[in-house]
């Protein structure tokens, strides 16, 4: 295994006097070089907050950040877009409508951060706005709509094809299918699944719902209070998991009846999910 990503101690703590709490409090992660893992735990557990950190988009107050060896955590949010890094760690969000301007075609925002980031002009940069954008799974006739043009589904499709066009080695993903039907989310899991393989990207995928992160990841991370309260397999964390809170989530899991169409297994997928 080679090691992509390491965080040790982070800390991260939100407001101010009496008020001010530990949304991340004291969180080890590694993440090795093409793998999927999962961040999972309930609402406010701190997911999103780490996702935000390791993207290096959101100040930490304590621990140290190191990406390819390289100590990249004493670089503030605010000046980490000028650094070489930058391109190779991107994050996709829930949002992908409100992360697109509307004023701007769907292949013009993909430009954006190829023109910003890896100085991509002319034909280079038209071939590879095209190509992050069939490999997103985005038919032709769809680059030049403006983002209200497009269905959620087609969004989320054009937020991905935007963070993969830099070929990053780290993709982190805020619930990216969340606001998705489900039989739109078994087509965006698909496409991630294989975008990973195919890439070879190491992904992080942040979502309280664990159907999704179990299809798609490999090792979990279960969060309670900013804290990592259980890590291992997917497979024997979800069969046997060693935390009460673990199996209180797992308990609070909806079923995927067969009918709604997503699939049991994912090519390279860990785990089988069970339909009722
Ligand atoms: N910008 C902020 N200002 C103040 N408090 C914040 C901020 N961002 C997050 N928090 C607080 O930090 C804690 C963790 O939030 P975070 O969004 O990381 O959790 P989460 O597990 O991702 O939850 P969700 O799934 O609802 O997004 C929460 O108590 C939240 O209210």
């Amino acid at each position: 295994m080679t090691v992509l990503f390491q965080a040790r101690g982070l800390r991260k703590a939100f407001g101010n006097g009496e008020h001010r709490r530990y949304a991340v409090d004291g969180v080890d992660i590694t993440v090795a070089e093409g793998e999927a893992l999962a961040l999972a735990g309930e609402s406010g557990s701190g997911k999103s907050t780490i996702g935000l950190i390791m993207a290096r988009l959101l100040d930490h107050d304590e621990g140290e950040i190191l990406f390819d060896g390289q100590e990249i955590g004493k670089c503030s949010a605010r000046r980490a877009a000028q650094q070489p890094w930058r391109a190779q760690i991107q994050m996709v969000f829930q949002d992908a409508g409100g992360a697109f301007d509307p004023r701007l075609s769907i292949s013009d925002s993909v430009a954006l951060p190829l023109r910003r980031l890896s100085h991509s002009r002319g034909n280079a940069l038209t071939h590879a706005v095209e190509d992050a954008l069939d490999r997103a799974g985005l038919a032709g006739h769809l680059f030049r709509r403006k983002p209200h043009e497009l269905s959620g589904g087609q969004l989320a499709r054009a937020g991905i094809a935007r963070a993969i066009a830099l070929r990053p080695r780290l993709l982190i993903l805020d619930e990216p299918t969340a606001a998705l039907d489900v039989s739109v989310q078994a087509g965006i899991l698909h496409l991630l699944n294989e975008l990973r393989r195919d890439l070879n990207m190491a992904m992080v995928f942040v979502s309280h719902d664990l159907n999704v992160l179990r299809v798609l990841c490999s090792r979990v991370m279960v969060m309670e209070h900013g804290n990592i309260v259980e890590e291992g397999p997917v497979g024997r964390v979800f069969a046997s998991p060693a935390h009460p809170f673990t199996t209180r989530l797992l308990a609070a899991l909806p079923k995927w009846p067969r009918s709604e169409g997503l699939p049991h297994q994912l090519p390279g997928s860990a785990l089988i999910i069970h339909s009722q």
